[in-house]
């Protein structure tokens, strides 16, 4: 702030009458430097091309890489343009913690034309931002995500990761590399699709569908108007859209079919209250085809690469892995009781849940070793805070515990030498996630227990 606009402050005060009213004055002094001193910092306006550049910068690199860059370049807490909208980047721990928390962030952002082609404008839960809507969505996911819901998870991921490691062979090379993200979203797919919609699908042409669609997801979310008016860019990624609404439109209409030829309904699911909300006139059937979607989407795409970066993180300690290991055989004694799991008695129950909280220990502490030590662990919000925090957090807790539990109590996962979570390249748009354009590094060993013990 300089000296002519402390004089004009001044002379303003005189011309209203309240005269030089030298404590009101340093109080306004006081005011307008504090402003000026937490005012975030950022790019500058530079005549309107400050804007066109932060945008850019967003559009070519990604949501998350350009986030960091210009909290590298201004600070933790910086001021950009999205869309012409100005907005915060943060990246300080505990402001984010802040924010997250409040009452107030219930919205998210992104280009309407790009969320209406991803069918989540005012649908479903993830980007809806037409709040009472959203609140009402959120309802039939919390439903699902916890309770007795969250109890079949245990046995549920122990079966579908058995019967994904019982045929191995079919996502090994001839090196005898397993590739490992590819195993564990078919898994995850399996586990969404037996908990949330229970009908046949074929998981690989599924997986490819969201693939396709996630890619989509990520082009179109803040695009200007005239990236759709551009047909033959917008094409494929409308496509891709549509491709996955109309498989999920018809696994529902497949799923209404089933309900309709039962007698008697033993046990709900979410598409099955989806449906019958339908059927009530409570929900359109957009909304329970995109609510669907987003239910089988959250899990394969945000479980997979963590337990992914787990398996490599194990590995770059292995003592923590010898622990895990110890556990799981201490508590499980050996993988036909495992198996067993499946059936989900109460005795196996307990016995992998006493396990499960042991495991929980061995990870904070990996997690703690590998987080600085400065950021005390309630700023550490993976699955975010407050009114839009993850609605399914515990349950990925559990999946990624039965899945962890089952594979590395039938295998040590090795991956291929010198691959550590600093070397895997890496994309962070929507979500950091490893770049796949090359398989060959990021596939692993997965070396029978029974056969290091005969080595
Ligand atoms: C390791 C696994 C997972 C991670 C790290 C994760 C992380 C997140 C994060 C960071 C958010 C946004 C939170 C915010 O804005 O404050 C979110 C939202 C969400 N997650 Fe997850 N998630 C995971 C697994 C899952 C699973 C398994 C499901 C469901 C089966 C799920 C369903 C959702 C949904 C529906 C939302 C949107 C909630 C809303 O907007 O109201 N997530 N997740």
């Amino acid at each position: 702030m300089d000296l002519q606009n402390l004089d004009s402050i001044k002379a303003a005060l005189e011309e209203t009458g309240f005269g030089v009213n030298a404590p009101l004055l340093l109080l306004l002094v006081l005011i307008l430097l504090t402003f000026c001193c937490f005012h975030p910092s950022g790019p500058s306006w530079l005549l309107g091309l400050g804007p066109i550049l932060s945008y850019g910068r967003f559009l070519w690199m990604g949501i998350g890489t350009a986030s960091n860059y210009y909290n590298e370049r201004y600070g933790d807490m910086t001021r950009v343009w999205i869309q012409g909208e100005e907005t915060l980047i943060l990246s300080k721990a505990s402001a984010v913690y802040h924010v997250l928390k409040s009452s107030n962030y219930i919205a998210r952002f992104g280009s309407k034309r790009g969320l209406q082609c991803i069918g989540m404008h005012e649908q479903g839960v993830i980007f809806n931002s037409n709040i009472l809507h959203w609140k009402r969505m959120r309802a039939y996911f919390a439903k699902a995500l916890t309770g007795p819901g969250l109890q079949r998870t245990v046995g549920v991921s122990v079966s579908a990761t058995n019967k994904h490691l019982d045929v191995l062979h079919d996502l090994t090379d001839s090196s005898g590399h397993v590739n490992v993200l590819d195993l564990l979203r078919c898994i995850m797919v399996d586990i969404s699709n037996r908990l949330f919609l229970r009908i046949p699908i074929n998981e690989k042409e599924l997986l490819q569908k969201i693939h396709k669609y996630f890619d989509t997801w990520q082009t179109v979310l803040i695009q200007p108007d005239i990236f759709f008016r551009l047909d033959w860019v917008y094409r494929k990624y409308r496509q891709s859209a549509k491709e996955l609404q109309e498989e999920m439109g018809n696994l529902v209409e497949q799923k209404r079919k089933v309900i309709n030829a039962m007698e008697k309904l033993d046990e709900t699911d979410f598409a099955t209250e989806l449906l019958f909300a339908q059927d009530h006139g409570e929900l359109s059937m957009d909304d329970v085809r995109q609510c669907v979607l987003e239910m089988v989407i959250a899990a394969p795409d945000t479980l997979s690469i963590s337990v992914f970066f787990m398996l490599v993180l194990l590995k770059q300690n292995p003592a923590v892995e010898q622990r895990m290991v110890q556990e799981i055989q201490t508590v499980l004694g050996n993988t036909l009781q495992i198996k067993l799991l499946s059936n989900v008695g109460i005795f196996s129950v307990s016995k992998s849940c006493a396990h499960f909280h042991s495991l929980i220990s061995s990870q904070t502490q990996l997690q703690r070793a590998l987080c600085s030590s400065q950021v005390p662990s309630r700023f550490f919000q993976p699955f975010g805070c407050g009114p839009r925090s993850c609605v399914g957090k515990h349950i990925a807790m559990v999946m990624m515990k039965g899945i962890l539990v089952t594979l590395l109590s039938r295998y040590t996962v090795c991956p291929r030498s010198g691959c550590t979570v600093s070397t895997i390249e890496q994309n962070n748009n929507l979500s950091q996630q490893p770049v796949e354009t090359d398989p060959y590094n990021l596939s692993m060993r997965f070396i029978p227990h029974r056969q290091i013990c005969n080595l």
